[in-house]
């Protein structure tokens, strides 16, 4: 897959003009805010659907201007297609595929990324939160099912939260059996993509670690189930049988103790905690090593390369690291598009400002 053109129009600090990535390496460069970060959000909002930095659209609209749009041209299956994102001043965004209106999850898959900002270090030492999205944006991109069982889980599990509140204030039991069985049945299809993907993902970070630490370090990704100390259950009989265990506490509390969207990743670097006694070097090589897993899996399971989308993380990187990156998409043709101030690599150059 690779992005042909990106075009913006009164999108933050650019009026109109039309950016053409290389099939390769392309550099964003020009000095501090002249809207290097602000071409990479484009491309960025055309494959998810919202910004990489504000979950308020409208930030991203040129500020004397009632909308704003984003259209991007790309190759996928040898096919050309474009998506196009309106955003308006007054609230709301509208998404087109080759013209024709989508919903936001049916855009997600498109025109696949892997993003990777230095905020990406959040993934080792963020909240959960962090890595439950950096597990969800890999599948959603690859399988339109699971997008649509993520949110009937986050549905289910509001509307059980929602019953607990009200219940509470009308001073009866809560009812919500209706509610534990749906997110049973979405939580046991999650979990079995999550672990699949998760078993793709530790051979892929395992091979990157090595590669990137000459065979010194290794590193596995275990799945940790809220509720459960051991290896994850993926039966909807669990799920349900979990639910009513906590139901009392649940009450108590008013939220909803199990599910997927209480679980979490757990990296192990040599079989050691990473986020614990990882060095900074040793955190920044995992996050490396899963970024470039993230590629491998999304074109193991699409057949495609997704886009690569590298915010200023050059200068995180040592030497070796940089290098290891840079040979890693050369070798594989990921097409990559870097902001730096530096003019990295020997890719295509295009100044800003
Ligand atoms: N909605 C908007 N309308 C107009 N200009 C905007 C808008 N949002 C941001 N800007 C401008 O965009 C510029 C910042 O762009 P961006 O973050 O892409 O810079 P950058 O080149 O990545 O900078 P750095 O090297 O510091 O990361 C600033 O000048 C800011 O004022």
């Amino acid at each position: 897959m690779k992005a042909l053109s990106c075009r913006l129009i009164q999108f933050r600090n650019v009026e109109d003009r039309t950016f053409v990535p290389g099939e390769g390496l392309t550099v964003f460069t020009g000095p501090n805010g002249s809207g290097k970060t602000n071409v990479l959000e484009a491309f960025f909002l055309a494959s998810i659907g919202r910004s990489l930095r504000t979950h308020q659209d409208q930030e991203m609209i040129g500020l004397s201007h009632e909308e704003g749009t984003v259209i991007l041209s790309y190759v996928s299956g040898g096919v050309e297609n474009t998506i196009k994102v309106r955003l308006f001043r007054k609230g709301g965004k509208k998404l087109f595929f080759n013209d024709n209106p989508v919903r936001r999850k049916d855009l997600l898959g498109l025109f696949r990324t892997v993003l990777f900002t230095p905020d990406e270090m959040k993934l080792v030492k963020g909240m959960p939160r962090e890595r439950r999205r950096f597990i969800d944006m890999e599948l959603s991109q690859v399988n339109p099912r699971y997008v649509e069982e993520v949110s009937r889980v986050q549905r289910a599990v509001a509307q059980r939260n929602a019953e607990f509140r009200n219940a509470r204030f009308n001073g009866r039991k809560p009812q919500v059996d209706m509610w534990d069985m749906q997110i049973a049945r979405g939580s046991a299809y999650v979990l079995k993509k999550r672990m699949e993907a998760l078993e793709k993902m530790n051979a892929a970070a395992s091979e990157m670690t090595r590669r990137l630490t000459g065979g010194r370090e290794t590193m596995t990704i275990k799945y940790r189930q809220a509720g459960n100390e051991g290896d994850p259950v993926l039966s909807e009989d669990w799920f349900i049988r979990k639910l009513a265990e906590n139901r009392e506490e649940d009450t108590r509390l008013m939220r909803t103790s199990i599910g997927p969207h209480r679980d979490d990743l757990v990296f192990l670097l040599n079989g050691r905690e990473l986020s614990a006694y990882g060095s900074q070097g040793q955190q920044r090589t995992a996050v490396l090593a899963l970024k470039l897993s993230e590629i491998q899996f999304i074109r193991e399971e699409t057949g495609e390369n997704p886009v690569l989308l590298l915010d200023d993380v050059m200068g995180e990187l040592d030497a070796s690291r940089r290098q290891a990156l840079i040979s890693y998409v050369e070798e594989h043709d990921v097409q990559t598009i870097i902001t730096s101030t530096d003019r990295v690599g020997d890719g295509k150059i295009v100044e800003m400002g």
